[in-house]
């Protein structure tokens, strides 16, 4: 009944984003233990902390594939995060994450997860392929979870066009939210970032995370309203990726930028 109502607070941010409502984006936690006792503590946290979204990184847990343990875990950790929308995401090794595996591992890993009806989204990389990705879209679809389709790059920024085209790729695959971040060099990479996520964002109608990492890039977390991102990441425990800011402070900055926008709306 409640896994529900983190459905429902989704599909009304969905349906704000159709109607170009640009709102105050969620704030997404990442979990990133590697044992139970410190994926219940990060849990616990964000619980107390009333987060919005829970990212659950399963390349950081030592059993994610060992399914019926995962599973039976994860009823654990949905118990406590009963009101905050979870995410599921298995971070490759190649797109920064933790743990390297095959292509059906991988969709193994989301087929469980997918028909646990214990979450509400799950992340998939769209470097895994067109058919993987396929398979994976219908199934979660049908089971009426929400897809992310991603492209993390931790080294560099690709030139804008090529930005372009992975969101243009992630929408034509049917992504419920289209999601980059990438690592800058210059502030002129922060900029055409920032660009390419504007320009998406008018293109598909679709929420979107567009996220620079790194010190220069923080400036793309705290104003995620303006570059039309739907969910900003920020960290309780450890961060997940380099720039991640503490919840906190997140949150201040967030009230201050939307106060911003509604005054420019006026
Ligand atoms: O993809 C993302 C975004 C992220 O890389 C960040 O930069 O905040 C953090 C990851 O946990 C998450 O899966």
């Amino acid at each position: 009944m409640k896994e529900r109502r983190a459905g429902d607070q989704m599909e009304k941010m969905m349906m704000k984003e159709k109607q170009s409502e640009i709102k105050e984006p969620l704030i997404c936690v990442p979990l990133t233990g590697s044992s139970p006792e410190r994926i219940l503590a990060e849990a616990e946290k964000c619980r107390e902390a009333k987060v919005a979204m829970v990212e659950w990184r399963l390349d950081c847990y030592d059993d994610c594939f060992c399914f019926p343990k995962m599973l039976a875990f994860l009823k654990k950790l949905r118990e406590i995060l009963h009101e905050q929308q979870l995410l599921a995401t298995f971070r490759t090794r190649k797109e920064g994450g933790n743990k390297a595996c095959e292509t059906a591992q991988y969709i193994e890993l989301y087929e469980h997860l997918i028909k646990s009806d214990l979450i509400d989204l799950i992340d998939v990389e769209l470097s895994m392929g067109e058919k993987a990705v396929d398979q994976l879209m219908t199934l979660a679809h049908e089971n009426n979870r929400k897809v992310i389709l991603s492209y993390h790059n931790f080294q560099q920024t690709p030139p804008p066009a090529t930005l372009l085209r992975y969101f243009d790729q992630m929408a034509s695959l049917n992504a419920d939210l289209l999601k980059i971040a990438v690592m800058p060099q210059t502030e002129e990479d922060v900029i055409q970032l920032m660009l390419a996520a504007r320009e998406a964002h008018q293109r598909y109608h679709k929420p979107l995370i567009a996220i620079a990492m790194g010190e220069l890039g923080k400036i793309t977390r705290v104003c995620a309203e303006f570059l039309g991102s739907a969910v900003t990441f920020a960290s309780i425990d450890h961060s997940s990726a380099p720039g991640q800011i503490p919840i906190s402070q997140m949150r201040r900055y967030l009230s201050f930028f939307h106060s911003i926008a509604a005054q420019l709306k006026e």
